[in-house]
């Protein structure tokens, strides 16, 4: 059976994603799309999908008897309602991160998909489905590290659109190493701090640029994490564990060595596009296959909300200059593991 998939959004990672998801992934196709921007929506199904229609609004896409799944790689802050959409329709439904911008819509989505008894969310962590990650934690999780202690990490991106503003480096680009740290730990959070470096000369008066983020697990691990958005070298993810027993450092993405021009040297990576490009292959096949089977493998909506209490807490320790605990509830049972519900 081929999934007929309908892509909310048609910007830069939607794009990504439909290519992939029409041309390269295995047992999908895109037939349907839908952005706010309708000529551009028009312009990019008739370029990577032509048969595909394009919809008026997104709530019709989701709606539509032909759509088996629907995938949003809208803005963050319209994921809500159309999460909230798919659920009402019973619908699988892939959402970019952040599941939602605030802790509060999150919430909305988790109790909504509880309350309609069957898991239908997975939001877009995709570094969880990265090689290089995979092999960092296969590390952790045989002990050959001994107990983790602290974390080290960096998350440099060479620049940033106008659209990126306010406290998005917590809210946007963080998110990444909160769904991601707590997956190589097994471990949550308990509290965060946020230090503000000297600003770079390469942000824009109205973007505060880098951010060192703190934070504490239950376990007592400490982490520290440097938020680059405006890091002219280039796309620059960082991670180094140090353990009772050793030091596990996130590998660099595959390049030549060259020997050239009295210099021994290594490309740098521009764009998250390549540095994540297997990863989002592998988590959209293994989604695909999960909705065929009618369950939710990947990162669940309690990730997502899990995700943004941390952001939000995040986001009031950059602003009150205080450490401040961060409080979830007990994971629902409905989020377990072992209580995967059928999705169709
Ligand atoms: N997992 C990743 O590595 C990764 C990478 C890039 C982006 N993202 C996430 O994907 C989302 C999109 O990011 P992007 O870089 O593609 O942004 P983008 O600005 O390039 O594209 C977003 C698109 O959404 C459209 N849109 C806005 N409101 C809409 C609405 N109400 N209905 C339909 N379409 C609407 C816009 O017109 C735009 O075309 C963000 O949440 C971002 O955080 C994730
Ligand atoms: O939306 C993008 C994307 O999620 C990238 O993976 C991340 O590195 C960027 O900082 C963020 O703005």
């Amino acid at each position: 059976m081929t999934l007929k998939i309908g892509v909310i959004g048609t910007g830069a990672i939607g794009q990504e994603h439909i290519q992939r998801l029409h041309h390269k992934l295995v047992g999908s196709t895109v037939v349907a799309v839908n952005d706010i921007n309708k000529a551009q929506a028009e312009e990019v199904a008739k370029r990577l999908t032509p048969a595909a229609k394009v919809f008026e609004n997104g709530h019709d896409l989701v709606a539509d008897p032909n759509v088996d799944a629907i995938v949003v790689t809208s803005w963050g802050p319209t994921h809500e309602e159309f999460v909230l959409s798919s659920i009402a329709a019973g619908k699988p439904v892939f959402c970019e991160k952040p599941l939602a911008t605030t802790a509060e819509a999150c919430l909305n989505i988790v109790n909504a998909e509880i309350a309609s008894g069957r898991q239908l969310v997975q939001v877009g962590f995709m570094r969880r489905y990265d090689k290089s990650y995979r092999l960092l934690k296969e590390q952790i999780t045989n002990g050959n590290l001994g107990e983790p202690l602290m974390v080290h990490c960096a998350h440099r991106n060479p620049s940033v659109p106008e659209v990126y503003a306010g406290d998005m480096a917590i809210t946007d680009s963080f998110p990444h190493e909160i769904d991601v740290l707590r997956w190589l730990l097994d471990d949550d959070y308990v509290s965060a701090q946020v230090i503000m470096p000297r600003k770079t000369k390469h942000t824009r008066k109205d973007l505060d640029d880098p951010h060192m983020i703190l934070l504490e697990t239950k376990k007592g691990v400490r982490i520290d994490v440097e938020v680059f958005v405006n890091c002219p070298y280039g796309y620059d993810i960082q991670c180094q564990v140090v353990g009772e027993d050793g030091i596990g450092y996130l590998p660099e993405p595959m390049s030549v060595l060259l020997r050239k021009d009295a210099k021994l040297s290594h490309e740098i990576l521009q764009d998250w596009k390549l540095r994540f490009i297997d990863s989002y292959d592998v988590e959209l096949q293994e989604w695909i296959e999960s909705v065929k089977a009618g369950v939710v493998r990947g990162p669940t909506a309690w990730d997502g909300y899990f995700a943004s209490v941390t952001a939000d807490a995040c986001v009031e320790a950059k602003h009150s200059g205080k450490i401040v605990p961060i409080r979830i509830g007990e994971r629902p049972s409905f989020y377990a593991p072992t209580a995967l519900k059928p999705a169709a």
